[in-house]
């Protein structure tokens, strides 16, 4: 796990990273900012567990082209749920909550992911956890006002103009971001190398 300092603020920024791109730097950069985050920590999985693992590239491999794309000294690329055998991110959440006390941390991800965030093993232990930023992602805008979780957690739910006080806020509290935009995905780019591949041959 990255080194921290008592008292920072630290995102916590999971993904396939299948592979890395440029979408994913935009969320790393506008979370940095809008946070206010003195780290934020790319953490690439060893697979999302709702996901067909198929066409999952190599952990080494995600994680060396994360490097490349990570924006900054403030982001730091880890593997660490391999490492640790963490599997779902409300393990992940509980043991990097025991391991670092006195660090404000906020759980980061896509709209997208809002959308079905009721799937993931005890989604509400998580909002419980950490606060959540939810970044904007097209196809995804209006999530914050449909989905299970937003609907369940309304209550917690704060103005994005208050974005920079949410690493500070006791769970449940989230946000949803709007701001600049990318329509980039990672299928996207692996269907497009697919069918080159397929034209090529
Ligand atoms: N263009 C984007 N805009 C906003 N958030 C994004 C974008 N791309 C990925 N994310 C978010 O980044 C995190 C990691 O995403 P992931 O690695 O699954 O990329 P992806 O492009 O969504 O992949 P795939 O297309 O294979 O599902 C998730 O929280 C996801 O919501
Ligand atoms: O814990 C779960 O049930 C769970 C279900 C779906 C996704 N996740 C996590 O969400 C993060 C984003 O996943 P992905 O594939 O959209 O990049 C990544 O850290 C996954 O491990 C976690």
């Amino acid at each position: 796990m990255p080194h921290v300092e008592p008292g920072m603020s630290v995102g916590l920024f999971g993904g396939s990273f299948n592979p890395p791109h440029q979408g994913h730097e935009l969320v790393a950069e506008i979370a940095l900012r809008r946070l206010g985050l003195d780290q934020l920590w790319w953490m690439v999985t060893p697979g999302n567990p709702l996901k067909n693992h198929d066409d999952l590239a190599s952990l080494d491999e995600r994680v060396a082209l994360s490097r490349r794309m990570a924006p900054g000294p403030r982001v730091k690329v880890t593997a660490f749920e391999a490492a640790y055998k963490l599997h779902y991110t409300a393990q992940t959440l509980a043991f990097v909550k025991a391991r670092n006390p006195g660090i404000n941390f906020v759980w980061i991800m896509g709209a997208d992911n809002l959308r079905h965030f009721h799937k993931w093993q005890n989604w509400r232990g998580i909002a419980r956890t950490f606060p959540i930023a939810v970044i904007d992602r097209p196809g995804s805008t209006l999530a914050y006002l449909s989905s299970k979780m937003a609907k369940t957690f309304s209550h917690a739910r704060i103005d994005e103009d208050d974005a920079a006080i949410l690493p500070f806020l006791r769970a449940p509290a989230w946000t949803f971001i709007h701001g600049p935009r990318s329509s980039l995905s990672s299928s996207a780019i692996r269907n497009e190398r697919a069918t080159n591949k397929t034209a090529a041959s």
